[in-house]
């Protein structure tokens, strides 16, 4: 038996394995099977919890002097994703739960680099670190790069950029509600990402204020996703040409995240973290 914690950010929803020295591997099919919503636990992703120094790759194991966890993280479909945004503020709950970091304020390791963690009032602020625009000239020159047609719909522009994980941003046109989108199949990219994207449909709610559905690779669609939410305030911003530092509101189905840009292309997330129930799984 393997012991689980159940956790969740705005409703995208992890299950933690402590796996402090390293010793467990985990196979795409026993992620699938726990992350199973019928015959499994079930969640968007499993997040192993590593000590950096154990961890198997060489570029995450530098990341040990400067921070002893690692967020080993898997989507529900078993694939691994370098960064999950709510993920890191579940994990930042669990380490603290489990007396694993202490303070207000803590790193951790992910496969998209170290992450800075903040303990806040509603939970957690995650500088998510340096991000990037996939093609700056074409966005620039077009405001898009990419094409996006989610199923039943027509293709619609998007804007690519590089959050540690790739994202795909669509400011939806008048006409379209965000509501009716069908996202039960991934959304075609042109050209396709090699490694594939995260797609984020977003709807201008007011002056700073988004309000946006996500299709997760190696997942579905989700009720939130951090790093998403963070690239579609960031493509937001971009589109209305006024690039200062002043915070997003983000409205997911599962609530609500706060997206802050940081001076030098950096930018913080932040919103709440959950560990709702613990267990034991046959792996
Ligand atoms: N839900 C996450 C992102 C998880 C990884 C993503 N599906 C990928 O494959 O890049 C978030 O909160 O950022």
């Amino acid at each position: 038996m393997t012991r689980f914690t159940k956790g969740h950010g705005t409703e995208n929803d992890f299950i933690l394995v402590a796996d402090l020295e390293g010793s467990l591997e985990l196979t795409p099919a026993q992620v699938q099977r726990m992350a199973d919503r019928h015959a499994g636990i079930g969640a968007d992703g499993v997040i192993r919890v590593v000590r950096t120094r154990f961890a198997t790759d060489d570029t995450v194991r530098a990341l040990a002097p400067e921070a002893e966890w690692f967020m080993d993280y898997r989507n529900a479909d078993g694939s691994l994703a370098e960064m999950c945004g709510n993920g890191t503020r579940v994990f930042a709950a669990f380490l603290r739960r489990e007396g694993l970091v202490f303070g207000s304020s803590f790193s951790i390791a992910t496969r998209a680099g170290v992450k800075t963690v903040r303990v806040t009032e509603e939970g957690y602020a995650i500088d998510l670190g340096p991000w990037r625009l996939v093609d700056e000239e074409g966005a620039r020159r077009d405001g898009f790069d990419v094409m996006v047609k989610p199923r039943h719909g027509k293709p619609v522009p998007a804007l690519s950029l590089d959050l540690g994980n790739p994202h795909a941003v669509v400011m939806l046109p008048e006409g379209i509600a965000l509501e009716n989108l069908d996202l039960t199949e991934a959304p075609e990219l042109h050209p396709e990402p090699t490694g594939g994207a995260n797609v984020e449909f977003v709807r201008a709610e007011g002056p700073g204020h988004i309000a946006m559905r996500v299709h997760e690779r190696g997942v579905g669609e989700t009720r939130s996703c951090g790093t998403g939410a963070a690239a579609a305030a960031l493509a937001t911003r971009f589109w209305s040409g006024v690039e200062d530092l002043s915070p997003w509101i983000v409205d997911v189905p599962g609530g609500r995240l706060t997206v802050t840009p940081l001076a030098g292309q950096r930018v913080e997330l932040a919103g709440p973290a959950e560990l709702v129930a613990d267990g034991d799984f046959p792996l």
